[in-house]
């Protein structure tokens, strides 16, 4: 499938992803892992894109915004054959990719963790009374105050870089990143990572998933199935199965992990309450060797345990789905 003969040359692909430094690094490192994987057989043009999440500057439209937010722009010039592939963080990607497209590739997982960046404090607990807490995530804000309710959210949003200046003009006492983000930029020493059982991540932190139209050529997807990572690439099946199952509303806080116990994976899923004054766990395993389809039923097996749990809870899990 290489192509090592000299006088063909390369075959260029378009790689679609969002202009920010993070989304340029993360399609930098696949451009160089498809360069290596093919013996330079194909070369990538990275193409930034803009996308409507990036434009909206409020906490509270992104949340009211609907899916896709931040994939739309690249979902439609794949679709148009503007571009061959798209490089996105897995965790803005809905559920359900759009028809005629799908995963090429999920690469090793970066860090998974959520950091916690204070000049106050180092960690959530030890914040002063009534501390503002920046954060434009549903899912921290609801982490954040099931364990201090006192804390005040303000809005923060902006790429890593602004969300850090926020902090040093001391619009908030604290925020949170994404430990995956941060290490891909080579930032990972501003923030103190949170483990993972203390501050579930959402579902795919820290994993990139590469996307294609279905009739991309074997050879492309070929070469980029070499770029998967096997546990990196369960995580995002079973993680991205509980989402969908519960996707009854993005504004729901829900977090989700599958861990390495050896020799079996388990899958925690978590629901909250918006302001996290209720908070829901379930979990459950299965074998490594588990087939796609198994890693599908034990996310939506785990998503169904919350669902019965919150249904009196939070009306919205009282649909039958
Ligand atoms: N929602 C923005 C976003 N999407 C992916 C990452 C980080 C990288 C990753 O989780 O893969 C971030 C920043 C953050 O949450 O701090």
């Amino acid at each position: 499938m290489t192509n090592t003969d000299p006088t063909k040359g390369a075959r260029r692909l378009r790689l679609g992803t969002r202009g920010s430094p993070l989304a340029l690094a993360q399609a930098n490192q696949i451009a160089d892992g498809i360069r290596a994987a093919s013996a330079g057989a194909y070369e990538c043009e990275i193409v930034a894109f803009t996308t409507t999440g990036d434009k909206l500057t409020t906490e509270r439209l992104i949340n009211s915004g609907g899916k896709g937010l931040f994939t739309r722009e690249l979902d439609d010039a794949l679709s148009r054959g503007e571009l061959d592939l798209a490089v996105h963080s897995l965790k803005d990607v809905p559920s359900v990719l759009p028809a005629g497209q799908v995963f090429a590739a999920f690469p090793a997982r970066e860090d998974p963790r959520d950091g916690f960046l204070s000049h106050k404090a180092k960690s959530i607990r030890e914040l002063p009374e009534g501390a503002k807490l920046g954060t434009a995530s549903l899912r921290r804000e609801a982490q954040a105050l099931a364990l201090r309710p006192d804390l005040e959210v303000v809005t923060f949003r902006g790429n890593v870089a602004t969300r850090m200046r926020k902090l040093e003009e001391g619009q908030a006492d604290a925020t949170f990143l994404a430990m995956a983000g941060l290490t891909r930029l080579g930032m990972a020493d501003v923030a103190t990572p949170i483990p993972l059982e203390d501050m579930l991540p959402a579902a795919a932190q820290g994993i990139i998933g590469v996307v294609a139209r279905d009739d991309a050529d074997t050879e492309l997807l070929e070469i980029l199935g070499t770029l998967t990572h096997g546990p990196s690439r369960a995580a995002a099946i079973a993680e991205r199965a509980f989402l969908e199952k519960l996707d009854g509303s993005c504004r729901t806080p829900i977090a989700a992990h599958l861990f390495d116990r050896g020799d079996e994976w388990e899958l925690i899923g978590e629901v909250l309450s918006p302001g996290g004054t209720a908070r829901w766990r379930g979990d459950g395993v299965c074998r490594k060797d588990a087939t796609d389809a198994q890693l599908v039923l034990l996310g939506r097996a785990v998503a169904q345990e919350i669902i019965f749990a919150a249904k009196e809870a939070l009306p919205v899990f009282g649909d039958e789905r």
